[in-house]
C-alpha cells in the first residue's frame, strides 16, 4: 500500500483565448488554445485523520488559501464522496506557479492532488470520471490533467487534444500583484457592452502553427480577447509587454485572465535574453523561462508503506 503519492502537474499559456458573450449562467463560451508549459507544482498526498489538511510552501505560499476553498482539499473531497470515503489526507503543494497570475496555478494543484488521491487510495478511477471531477472543480482544471495542447470549448472544459510540432520558448513575467479571473471576465462584459460580440472560433493558421512546430506562425496568430481587460484593470502591464518586446521577443501578451504577461522567443539563448532584459527593466516581478509543451499531471513518487 502507498503511504504518500507525489504528482508534478504543468501551468498553462493560452495561446488563443476567443471569448463569446455572457451565457446566462455567467460563464462564457471559449475558443481556448491551452498550452502546458514546464513551470511546475508538485502535490504530495500523504494519509492523515482528519483531513484534508493543505500545506503549502514557495515563494507566494503565503497567499495560498490553505482552508477548504484550496482546490486540491476540494479535490480530495470531491472523489472521496464518489467513493463513500472520508478524505483523511494531508495536501502539501509545493508552489512554484505564480498564484493569481493566469497561468491557472490553483487548477494545477486541483488536477494534482485527484490524481495523487486516486493512487493513494487505490480507486481507480478512469480517464473519463477524473475528468468529469476537474471540470466540476474549475473550466482550466480538466486541461491541467490532461497537459500538452488542447482546444477547451464550452466554458474551456471540453477539450480536444492538439499535435504540436516541436518545443517553443517562453519566458513568463509575473506581477507585483495578482487579478481576479471573475473580475477580468466582468470587466470583459462592461468593455463588449452594446457590441455584438462573435461566436468564440479557434484559428486555423494558430492550429497549423502548433503543428508545425513554428514559433514564427505561432507569434503571428496568438491571440487573448481578455487581454484588453486586465490592461484596463492593470495598465502597467503594458509596460511589460512593451520591454519584453523590445528585448526581441517574437510576440507578447497577457497569460489568459493575467497579469502574467507571456513572450514567445525563437530559442533558448533568445529566451535567455529577453528574460533578462525583463528582469532588468523594473517593469515586473521576476522574468523565467520555460519550454512548452508538457506533460500533464504525473507521478512523480510513491512512498511504500
Ligand atoms: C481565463 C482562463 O484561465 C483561461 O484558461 C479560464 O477561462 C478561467 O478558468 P478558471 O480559473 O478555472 O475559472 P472557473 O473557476 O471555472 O471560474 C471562475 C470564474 O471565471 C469566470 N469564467 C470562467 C470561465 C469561463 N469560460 N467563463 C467565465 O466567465 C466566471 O466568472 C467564473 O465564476
Ligand atoms: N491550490 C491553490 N493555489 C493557488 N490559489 C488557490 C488554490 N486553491 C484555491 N486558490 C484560490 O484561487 C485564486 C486564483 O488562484 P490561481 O493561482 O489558480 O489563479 P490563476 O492562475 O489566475 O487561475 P486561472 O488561470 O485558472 O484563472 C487564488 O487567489 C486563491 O484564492
Amino acid at each position: 500500500m502507498s503511504t504518500g503519492v507525489t504528482v508534478r502537474v504543468p501551468a498553462k499559456v493560452n495561446v488563443q483565448l476567443a471569448v463569446g458573450a455572457a451565457r446566462p449562467d455567467g460563464f462564457h463560451d471559449l475558443a481556448n488554445v491551452f498550452l502546458a508549459v514546464g513551470l511546475y507544482d508538485e502535490v504530495t498526498v500523504t494519509p492523515s485523520p482528519g483531513g484534508p489538511r493543505v500545506t503549502c510552501e514557495g515563494p507566494d505560499a503565503g497567499q495560498v488559501p490553505l482552508d477548504g476553498t484550496n482546490l486540491a482539499a476540494r479535490a480530495a473531497r470531491a472523489l472521496a464522496a464518489r467513493r463513500g470515503l472520508t478524505p483523511d489526507v494531508h495536501l502539501h503543494i509545493v508552489k512554484d506557479i505564480p498564484v493569481a497570475g493566469g497561468m491557472a496555478g490553483g487548477s494545477a494543484d486541483g488536477a494534482g492532488a485527484l490524481l495523487a488521491c486516486d493512487a493513494l487510495w487505490g480507486t481507480g478511477a478512469s480517464r473519463a470520471e477524473l475528468l468529469d471531477i476537474c471540470a466540476e472543480l474549475g473550466s482550466d482544471v480538466p486541461f491541467a490533467l490532461v497537459g500538452g495542447a488542447a482546444l477547451g470549448t464550452g466554458r474551456g472544459e471540453k477539450l480536444r487534444t492538439l499535435d504540436v510540432g516541436g518545443a517553443f520558448h517562453w519566458v513568463f513575467a509575473t506581477a507585483a500583484r495578482g487579478l481576479s479571473t471573475p473580475a477580468v471576465f466582468r470587466e470583459f462584459d462592461r468593455l463588449t457592452e452594446g457590441t455584438a460580440v462573435p461566436e468564440p472560433v479557434a484559428s486555423q493558421p494558430l492550429l497549423d502553427a502548433l503543428a508545425k512546430g513554428d514559433p514564427d506562425a505561432l507569434a503571428a496568430a496568438v491571440s487573448n480577447d481578455l487581454q484588453p481587460a486586465a490592461l484596463s484593470l492593470f495598465p502597467e502591464l503594458a509596460d511589460t509587454l512593451a520591454a519584453g518586446r523590445a528585448a526581441g521577443a517574437l510576440t507578447a501578451l497577457v497569460s489568459g485572465s493575467g497579469p502574467t504577461t507571456a513572450f514567445l522567443a525563437r530559442d533558448a539563448e533568445s529566451a535567455a535574453r529577453v528574460a533578462r532584459a525583463l528582469t532588468a527593466s523594473g517593469t515586473c516581478r521576476t522574468a523565467r523561462a520555460a519550454v512548452a509543451p508538457a506533460a500533464g499531471a504525473t507521478v512523480v513518487r510513491t512512498t511504500a508503506g
